[in-house]
């Protein structure tokens, strides 16, 4: 009697839909195969690495050319909740199964050479969370500290028992400051009292993890977290990942790549400002995390908590209708009342500075009369103020005054940006923020030879510039990306206002998320109108989200019926419905009339979408790859009423590093519908492709479900 032989079944990195049959010589690799095991097999002339997901006795191919498996990671098989959520968002976001998760497996694990090192690596990783981490822990407010709203939240979540294998969804929605972390770390710590327990908590961004971190500590001195971000380095987070598959750490802090984790003991997920457009991953397999969580919660017969002030459309109509469970916190934890909403119409000349004003600047203002002499109330009553616009840089243009030359990129279809000297290097430059490119000022026009170049609009340096002329006696700090960049970091930046070392900050919305400050007096929104009106049927919600955080970050500290600070939106369309929204603090209102609009358009939630990308050399043979694609899907009779598929359109950035990008919309009502027609679209073009490029036009495709911005 012949042995039978052992087959095992690999998928790779690769944009190829089948995993591939190998042979696996247990006694070589000194275990059975499971589904889970990472490995390195050999694919075409080179080594690669895979992850198990079928063992067998037989393969449709030859037995006798199958090739083996090399070696295997000395890492326990990733767990089948996982392998089951990377199913799913490999059927759904249509990307092939191997693309999906090894991207998610910590480079640290992936290099088979280093394999034998692990047990090593593990071991002085335990020594070492022995000793007590550098994070400080601060904001620790107790059950019994909570105020009666708080109270009623948390005794709302525990309500059902949380019954273990029961999912939920549920809907924490409370103004800004009114406490919400302090409701889901209370909880979590109900959760955590049970030592196999393990919860994730996704956050959108890593600027606001330093801050949570600090929070989590105080509440769980003794636990165990994994970061995981990409702030993280490789090796950190190669161990915090292996924390997370072995139970090792209780909890699970990141950004959204962490909701990909394996948790095997995955008991609660948070998933905090859930509305923010970051939880979307933009290449690769373009998920949600967002919904992935859900997915995960309910795979696992867990609760997910979905935080927020602003929830988005989708979250926020689900739980209207009852479908999410709906937990309220209407009223500031701390007592003062939310800031209040100042409209301040640009277009209106008792908002200007006039000459005749004694406090007018010597140039011309870059803020109206209005906001500059709040700002000096705000300074004299010893309160910090913040500036937003949302361009960093000097100014977004340089242009010639003679023949109106105006600095494009080479490589895409946009402007490069000025940078004053001190941003990005020594010298100034014109930067292109779409494709990195960086070129030295030209001294004279290059079109016509003329020497007086001028810049038009302005970033945060101009800002920045025209402020300190303005209170010369203000201590100002700018804040974007770049100053980030230059203090390794914007945790220092934040800490330097957090210290009260700053008076007037500048800056980007990266200053305005989320953010626990103790002492803003005012907040400015400078270019809202440049986001009121935009192609993007998302933009308006998105805008409000922003300007509510934003709003937020004022008057944190005020006691009991104290002001709340003011937030200054200067705008030329005051009585657009955003502001007025926002002007009554009516975020219920706002949302309400923005369901009734996107029903009325049939629009996403009251429809599902998907864009199927290309990119070329030029962008006609993009428009023409994709009218292909349309053609044949009406000829294979996929277009239907249940169907729509639109025109190919060039991208609202077109050329970007030197390709040219088209895209095309394609909507249903019925999320079925869709699902399928995605898969014998995504079936079709692989046929004709290698990989992701088209055999015949070399164009390079991609498809993306719930595309967040058009
Ligand atoms: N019961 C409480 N008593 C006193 N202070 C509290 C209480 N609950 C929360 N706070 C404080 O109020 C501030 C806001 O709380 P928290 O950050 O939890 O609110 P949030 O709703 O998550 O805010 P945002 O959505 O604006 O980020 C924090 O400084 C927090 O420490
Ligand atoms: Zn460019």
């Amino acid at each position: 009697m012949t042995l039978k032989p052992i087959v095992v079944q690999v998928v790779i990195d690769k944009p190829l839909a089948q995993g591939f049959d190998y042979l696996w010589d247990a006694e070589k690799l000194g275990k059975l195969p499971e589904i889970g095991h990472i490995v390195e097999v050999p694919f075409a002339r080179s080594k690669v690495i895979g992850l198990v997901i079928k063992v067998s006795d037989h393969s449709d191919y030859e037995i006798a050319k199958l090739k083996s498996v090399d070696r295997l990671a000395p890492l326990p098989p990733l767990d089948p909740a996982l392998l089951r959520l990377m199913n799913f968002a490999s059927q759904y976001y249509v990307h092939a199964l191997g693309e999906t998760i090894l991207p998610t497996i910590p480079q640290m694990w992936k290099k088979a050479d280093d394999w034998e090192k692990i047990p090593k690596k593990i071991e002085t990783a335990d020594k070492k969370s022995n000793k007590n981490s550098d994070v400080i822990a601060e904001g620790l407010i107790t059950e019994d500290q909570l105020n009666p709203s708080q109270k009623n939240a948390l005794q709302e979540l525990m309500a059902d028992g949380q019954q273990e294998n029961q999912f939920r969804v549920i809907l924490l929605q409370g103004q800004t400051g009114s406490g919400k972390t302090a409701v889901f770390l209370n909880w979590l710590a109900s959760i955590l009292r049970d030592e196999a327990a393990q919860v994730l908590l996704l956050v959108p961004e890593i600027n606001l993890t330093p801050q949570l971190e600090r929070r989590v500590k105080a509440y769980f001195p003794d636990k165990k977290m994994a970061l995981l971000h990409s702030g993280v380095s490789e090796k950190k987070r190669g161990i915090a990942w292996y924390e997370a598959m072995t139970g090792k750490a209780q909890i699970i802090l990141g950004t959204r790549l962490a909701a990909l984790t394996p948790i095997p003991n995955l008991r609660a997920i948070v998933v905090d400002e859930e509305h923010d457009a970051s939880y979307k991953q933009q290449e690769g397999t373009r998920y949600s995390a967002r919904d992935l969580a859900i997915w995960r919660a309910h795979d696992q017969k867990t609760t997910i908590l979905l935080s927020s002030a602003t929830p988005s459309l989708e979250t926020w109509l689900a739980a209207q209708s009852g479908r999410y469970k709906y937990i309220r916190l209407d009223q500031r934890a701390q007592g003062a009342n939310l800031p209040s909403v100042h409209l301040i119409n640009t277009r209106d000349p008792q908002n200007q500075f006039s000459p005749g004003d004694e406090d007018a600047p010597k140039q011309k203002s870059l803020i109206t009369k209005t906001l500059a002499r709040a700002i000096t109330k705000t300074l004299e009553a010893k309160k910090q103020s913040l500036i937003l616009i949302n361009r960093r840089g000097y100014a977004p243009v340089l242009s010639c005054s003679a023949c109106n030359w105006l600095s494009k990129c080479t490589q895409c279809s946009t402007y490069t940006v000025m940078h004053k000297a001190g941003a990005l290097g020594k010298r100034s430059v014109l930067s292109c923020h779409h494709c990195g490119l960086v070129k030295s000022i030209p001294q004279f026009c290059p079109d016509c030879g003329n020497a007086d170049l001028k810049t038009l609009g302005h970033g945060t340096q101009k800002l920045e510039d025209a402020i300190e002329e303005m209170w010369p006696q203000a201590r100002v700090l700018r804040v974007d990306t770049d100053s980030s960049r230059k203090s390794k970091g914007a945790e220092k930046l934040f800490q330097e206002i957090h210290e009260g070392n700053v008076d007037i900050v500048v800056g980007t919305q990266m200053i305005a998320k989320g953010h626990d400050y103790q002492n803003i007096g005012l907040v400015a929104v400078l270019d809202a109108d440049s986001r009121l009106y935009s192609a993007d049927f998302r933009a308006a919600e998105r805008l409000f989200a922003q300007l509510v955080q934003v709003a937020g970050r004022a008057g944190r500290s005020g006691t009991s019926g104290e002001r709340g600070g003011d937030i200054y939106i200067e705008t030329q369309y005051p009585e657009s419905p955003v502001f007025q929204y926002l002007l009554r603090h009516d975020v219920d209102g706002f949302m309400a009339f923005t369901a009734s609009e996107r029903e009325e358009a049939k629009l996403p939630p009251y429809s599902y979408q998907a864009l199927i990308h290309a990119e070329a050399k030029v962008l006609e043979k993009a428009i023409q790859f994709l009218n292909e694609l349309k053609a044949r899907m009406k000829s294979r009779g996929i277009i239907s009423k249940e169907l729509k598929v639109y025109d190919p359109v060039p991208k609202p950035v077109m050329r970007v590093a030197g390709s040219e990008r088209a895209q095309l919309l394609i909507e249903s009502p019925n999320r079925k519908t869709l699902q399928e027609a995605l898969e014998i679209v995504d079936q079709g073009l692989r046929q004709d492709s290698q990989g992701r490029i088209s055999k015949i036009s070399r164009i390079r495709w991609l498809i993306e479900r719930d595309p967040i911005a058009i």
